[in-house]
């Protein structure tokens, strides 16, 4: 990471004393609330990190990573980070969590608490939208999540083969009706990438195509199901688990029995409650150690980051 300035220099520029400085660095009081404000705006806009390099030099490091997901309550990212966390542990690393809820001036400002922190390095969970810009200071010690960006180490996710697999097996088993509720694309991945991998397949093989993209929510799945419902239809894929988990429960109560249900997860959740629903595994808790091992790497200068697509795998 570049860093150019000095305290001496943030000080001046916030017109205040080092001693100032030092102090909102520290997060110690005797500070106004205006003053630290104004202190970190000029460090956020110079990508100030203050004894980053120096501590870099002296071979030293507080050994702390940030997490940062889009969701707590997501069971995708919780799988990830569940394998993450003993990667880390292992090679004495502290973690933090934190959440962005899909905001991209969320990540900025986590982003700059972080480097004013001297945080070691970010697993970040990425999503679309988000300003790459941000994210250039942290190129070395940054790795993302489930999205990727020139430049930048990544573990992603095969989309379209996820849904091609469903698809795929579906088809084998005679099916010929296969509706889908997805994601809208405003969501490349989850959204965009995996219902053009359903409208191609169907394509491919002239099937009729009946879909909707409600969005991430089990409310949304419960709710949007039948929309999808033709008389004809005899199986759904689902883009996720958890819209596969709302379907169910509306199928449940219409008991509509003689639908085959197919998702993109296999999470235990959804094993548990519905083993009879096919599954690709997409390789969430691959993912999560994969991308603390990049991590990890990039920290001590062993890897230059890396662009990691993890296999989508039938359950
Ligand atoms: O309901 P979940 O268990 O949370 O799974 C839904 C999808 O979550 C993840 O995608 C979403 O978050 C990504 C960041 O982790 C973001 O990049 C993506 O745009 C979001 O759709 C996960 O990557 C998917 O595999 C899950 O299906």
């Amino acid at each position: 990471m570049q860093n150019r300035l000095t305290i001496k220099d943030i000080a001046r520029l916030s017109g205040v004393g080092k001693s100032t400085v030092s102090r909102v660095l520290n997060n110690e009081s005797g500070v106004s609330q205006r003053t630290r404000e104004r202190v970190e705006a000029v460090m956020d806009q110079n990508s100030f990190s203050p004894s980053r390099s120096a501590r870099a030099m002296r071979g030293q490091s507080d050994k702390v990573v940030a997490i940062i997901v889009t969701r707590l309550d997501s069971l995708s990212e919780n799988l990830a980070v569940q394998t993450m966390l003993p990667v880390f542990y292992e090679q004495g690393y502290d973690p933090i969590m934190m959440e962005s809820k899909f905001s991209a001036q969320m990540v900025e400002e986590h982003l700059g608490m972080l480097q004013r922190r001297n945080i070691d390095g970010v697993v970040l969970f990425g999503f679309t939208g988000i300003d790459e810009t941000t994210l250039g200071p942290w190129q070395p010690s940054l790795v993302l999540l489930a999205r990727d960006a020139a430049g930048f180490a990544s573990v992603c996710y095969d989309d379209e083969g996820a849904i091609i697999t469903l698809m795929q097996r579906l088809y084998d088993s005679g099916h010929r009706h296969i509706s889908y509720l997805g994601v809208p694309h405003s969501d490349v991945t989850t959204g965009q990438r995996r219902h053009d991998a359903y409208l191609a397949f169907c394509k491919q093989h002239a099937l009729p195509v009946v879909a909707s993209l409600p969005g991430l929510s089990m409310k949304q799945g419960y709710e949007q199901v039948a929309s999808v419902l033709t008389p004809q239809t005899t199986a759904l894929v689902c883009a996720t688990d958890t819209l596969a988990l709302g379907a169910s429960k509306y199928l449940q109560e219409q008991r509509i029995d003689s639908l085959q249900l197919a998702s993109v997860g296999n999470t235990p959740l959804m094993k548990f409650l519905h083993p009879e629903i096919i599954t690709v595994d997409p390789g969430y808790a691959d993912s999560g150690r994969q991308a603390a091992a990049q991590l990890i790497e990039q920290i001590n200068g062993r890897s230059e980051p890396r662009q990691i697509v993890i296999p989508a795998t039938l359950s």
